[in-house]
């Protein structure tokens, strides 16, 4: 029976998928025959991933009518007590996750790895539930879940659009990668390096489309719409998709890419503006729990708070010097002039009180400055250049702030 693609009218599931990589057997056949060129773009780095962010974010606040809404649709907050946080039960991001939560001393008591239900002593209202990251969404959908850790290309390929999913925190700092169109380095391929030189390809044509083998049916199909590309096909496996354009039954994949050593050692290349989206965990919550089920909020709050002092910390040092001067005014003028040297909201300049010949005098002031790790060694000079001697180095565990902006967000996100 076809099942319907949302988001994109002209694109049909010809058959139900299958883990068979035949394009012929299972495609996404394009019933119009229009081609249109893709405008060309130069992209940055940083545009890029502004750019996957927006998709992302649009992709969670455009509401769509989909298979997965009708399960919402029916959907109401029933009347259980705890809090459910879903996390990965295997794969990459399921240790990461772990991970993460105990440094931010949120400490998950899983009896056994093949039990799938677990405490957090630190939250005694919440509950864990270990799942498959794409299942992790769909029960955010479902409302079995009401917050969960999964990679944004997970919530972008099974979320949908769907607007109750809401995006609390999209940083989390591991599981990092990008979903990413790749064709071949030889053979009619080899000069092409971007989307457009792709899409102007005379080879692709109603009768002959381009033929793509993916995994993200859903973002696979809607990324080439949005890019006017309109004589393409789909074919879905569920692993080693690099393979497919050497045997023959895909031009090009698209598919997750963090090292690159896949792509390279499957002679493929990525191209300009063939980046659909940039990835990395996320905590995400469902907009019902949030806004429906008693403590839910507060929970969120909590969880957020210590992710962000976690994280912030994370990037930081504090680094202490001694430095000789007359008053802590002149130290802090000496100081200023460095630009590395200014910490989180300014340096703490303090007296240290030495004896000398019996009497306590004041001849030197301890700095006390939180560095960005990145700038670490630059600051360590800028403190010698004015005078500044036996620094010492440490980590920062947590930085709390007054409030995180992305808590701010979210009320505002919730109309709260
Ligand atoms: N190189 C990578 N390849 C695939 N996923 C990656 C990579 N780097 C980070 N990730 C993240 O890890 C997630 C995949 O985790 P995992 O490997 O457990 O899932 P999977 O094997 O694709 O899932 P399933 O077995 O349920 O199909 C991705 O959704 C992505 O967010
Ligand atoms: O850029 P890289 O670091 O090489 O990683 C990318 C590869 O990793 C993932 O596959 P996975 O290992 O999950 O195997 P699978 O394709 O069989 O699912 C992904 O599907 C790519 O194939
Ligand atoms: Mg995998």
């Amino acid at each position: 029976m076809p099942i319907s693609i949302p988001l994109n009218a002209t694109l049909q599931y010809s058959s139900p998928s299958s883990s068979s990589s035949s394009s012929s057997s299972s495609s996404l056949v394009p019933s119009s025959p229009l081609f249109s060129p893709i405008p060309s773009t130069t992209v940055s780095l940083t545009g890029i991933r502004q750019r996957c962010l927006r998709m992302v974010t649009s992709c969670v606040s455009n509401a769509q009518k989909s298979v997965l809404n009708g399960a919402t649709d029916s959907v109401s907050v029933v009347g259980r007590e705890q809090i459910r946080l879903g996390l990965p039960s295997k794969g990459r991001m399921a240790a990461d996750s772990l991970d993460l939560l105990k440094d931010c001393q949120l400490f998950v008591k899983q009896v056994n790895p093949r039990q799938y239900v677990a405490q957090i002593p630190q939250l005694p209202n919440t509950e864990v539930w270990f799942q498959r990251p794409k299942d992790i969404v769909r029960k955010l959908l479902s409302g079995d879940l009401d917050l969960g850790i999964v990679g944004l290309d997970i919530v972008g390929e099974f979320g949908q659009g769907n607007e109750d999913l809401i995006i609390v925190h999209e940083a989390l700092n591991f599981g990092d990668c990008h979903l990413s169109l790749a064709i071949p380095n030889y053979g009619i391929f080899e000069n092409i390096k971007s989307l457009k030189e792709l899409a102007q390809m005379p080879q692709w044509t109603e009768e002959r489309p381009l033929r793509v083998a993916t995994g993200f049916t859903y973002l696979g199909p809607k990324f080439m719409k949005d890019n006017g590309i309109k004589h393409v096909t789909f074919s879905t496996a569920d692993g080693a998709l690099e393979a497919a354009p050497a045997m023959g039954i895909a031009d090009a994949i698209l598919d997750l890419v963090s090292s690159g050593t896949t792509l390279k050692e499957n002679n493929l290349k990525e191209i300009e503006g063939g980046v659909v989206l940039e990835s990395q965990a996320a905590l995400v919550a469902s907009r019902r729990a949030l806004t429906e089920r008693k403590g839910a909020l507060e929970t969120v709050h909590e969880i957020l708070e210590r992710l962000e002092a976690h994280l912030k910390a994370n990037g930081q040092f504090t680094v202490v010097a001694n430095m000789r001067g007359t008053d802590a005014e002149e130290v802090a003028e000496r100081v200023k002039t460095q630009p590395s040297l200014s910490g989180l909201q300014g340096p703490t300049i303090s007296p240290v009180y030495c004896k000398r010949d019996g009497k306590v005098t004041i001849e030197y002031y301890a700095i006390v400055i939180c560095v960005p790790k990145k700038a670490l060694y630059e600051s360590v000079q800028q403190l010698r250049a004015v005078g500044g001697s036996g620094v010492l180095v440490s980590p920062v565990t947590y930085i709390f702030d007054e409030e995180t902006p992305r808590w701010s967000q979210l009320l505002s996100n919730l109309g709260l």
